[in-house]
């Protein structure tokens, strides 16, 4: 045991429970000091060639919500959370000379950015990472992860073959979190207000933070959301159609286990709606499936062409991007969408496929251009789940069928039958 503390850098992994990296940090019996950073290069334009931000004000609200939640738990315990904006690998090597630390522990990211970042500070900080945001770990599974297959249903059937039970087995106990401390803030380094970021005119439904990922989790359960997942997903407008707590899961407010737990003991208690049940583990293995797909191919999803030869050209195309990002297609279904989006940070996953195909296929509009407007619009964003999703969509990812197309006016009869979700949002 040793004397010097531990900084916990809290990254997408705002919660306590089901927490890898957090429980391995106080498992070692030091003070941990708890922070967060707010990255500059996440406020940064989008794209050079488009006026937005990266992080747009809804998703800026959702995250000062999960911050504040985790914040006042951690008060609770006698500690907080030291919440930064800047340079991140410069504000951690502070941190780490003042506070006299032994090493910063985290949660491990895949994508560029964030890997850069973990490359910055191990250059002269001990730094030690360890996997968190998923359901199937690439350190659990019995296959390399240069293996790990490139279409979806190979995916699923091999992880679901994983001799283990993604079950959460990493929440630290009380004695555990009374390590968590508190430090004197060294000079010239400023703390986020988050009241900056909170909004009162907030049209956005969610709140973000544990406390409110707990309580949507077993409020959709109880419900019978989750029983019903497989006939209401694809549908548009409603609470219950789908679980909602993609928010949640991208921050990591959420663990995708503490979900496939209360999932698989609902399905022992209810094996008739087994079908709903297994549907909505298997969104859950999507999100792994990219995960996967980015330490294999890596910065490709960020590439034009994406993962493969594309099936079209596109375009760099600002009137017709503008028209779509504004809602002013002229198709009544794409229009609505983008209004809920730009109105909630929200949008369903029937949704997102139609508005994400009609830019990249129709309009064959940069592709990357729609990603990085969801990007700053999603309150769930997830580097992973959105240019996975987008290469898909757009022809250039994991698609076996490259050139397929939606037919609007079908998609909204199946979908919209009663047209009341165009109503509300036109
Ligand atoms: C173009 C496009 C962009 C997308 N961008 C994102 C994104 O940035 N962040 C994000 O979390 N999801 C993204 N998705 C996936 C999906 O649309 C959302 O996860 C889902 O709509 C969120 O609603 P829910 O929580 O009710 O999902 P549910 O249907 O209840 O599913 C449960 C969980 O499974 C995961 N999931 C579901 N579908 C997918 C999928 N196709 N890919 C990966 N994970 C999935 C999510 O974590 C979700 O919360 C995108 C989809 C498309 C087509």
């Amino acid at each position: 045991m040793s004397n010097s503390s531990i900084i916990y850098w809290f990254r997408n992994d705002l919660r306590i429970h089901d927490n890898p990296a957090l429980k391995k940090a106080l498992s070692k019996g030091s003070p941990v000091i708890p922070v967060f950073i707010a990255d500059d290069i996440w406020f940064e334009s989008s794209h050079q060639e488009l006026n937005f931000p990266r992080t747009g004000r809804l998703r800026k609200q959702f995250l000062a919500e999960s911050l504040a939640d985790l914040k006042k738990t951690l008060d609770e315990y006698g500690s907080t959370l030291y919440i930064f904006k800047g340079d991140t690998a410069a504000i951690l090597r502070k941190l780490f000379r003042n506070t006299g630390s032994s090493k910063i522990v985290a949660q491990r990211e895949i994508a560029s950015e964030e890997t850069t970042i973990e490359s910055r500070i191990s250059q002269n900080i001990p730094l030690e990472l360890h996997w968190g945001s998923m359901l199937y770990q690439p350190d659990q599974v019995d296959f390399p992860v240069e293996k790990s297959p490139f279409y979806y249903t190979k995916f699923k059937n091999k992880v679901l073959n994983q001799p283990f039970i993604p079950l959460p087995h990493d929440t630290p106990e009380e004695s555990e979190l009374r390590r968590l401390s508190k430090m004197s803030l060294p000079s010239g380094l400023t703390e986020l207000d988050l009241n900056e970021w909170m909004k009162p005119d907030k049209t956005g439904v969610f709140k973000g933070g544990e406390s409110s990922a707990l309580e949507r989790m077993r409020e959709y359960i109880k419900s019978g959301g989750a029983a019903h997942y497989a006939d209401t997903r694809n549908q548009f407008e409603g609470i219950n159609f789908s679980s909602f707590l993609a928010p949640w899961l991208a921050n990591g407010a959420l663990s995708p286990r503490l979900l496939y737990e209360h999932l698989h003991k609902e399905k022992e208690k209810h094996p008739e709606y087994s079908e709903s049940f297994n549907t909505l583990t298997e969104q859950l293995i999507w999100r792994d499936n990219f995960r996967f797909l980015f330490l294999r191919y890596g910065n490709k999803f960020f590439a034009t062409n994406g993962l493969r030869k594309p099936p079209h050209a596109m375009y760099n195309d600002h009137e017709a991007f503008e028209m779509w990002k504004t809602g002013k297609t002229g198709h009544p279904i794409i229009d609505a969408l983008m209004h809920e989006l730009t109105k909630t940070g929200f949008m369903s996953n029937r949704g997102r496929m139609l508005v994400s195909f009609y830019l990249a296929k129709e309009l064959k509009v940069n592709w990357q251009w729609g990603a990085a407007w969801f990007e700053s619009l999603l309150i769930d964003y997830d580097v992973y789940s959105n240019y996975g999703n987008w290469a898909y969509q757009s022809g250039r990812g994991t698609d076996s069928r490259v050139n397929r197309k939606f037919n609007l006016e079908t998609q909204t009869k199946k979908f919209d039958p009663h047209g009341s979700f165009i109503q509300k949002w036109k």
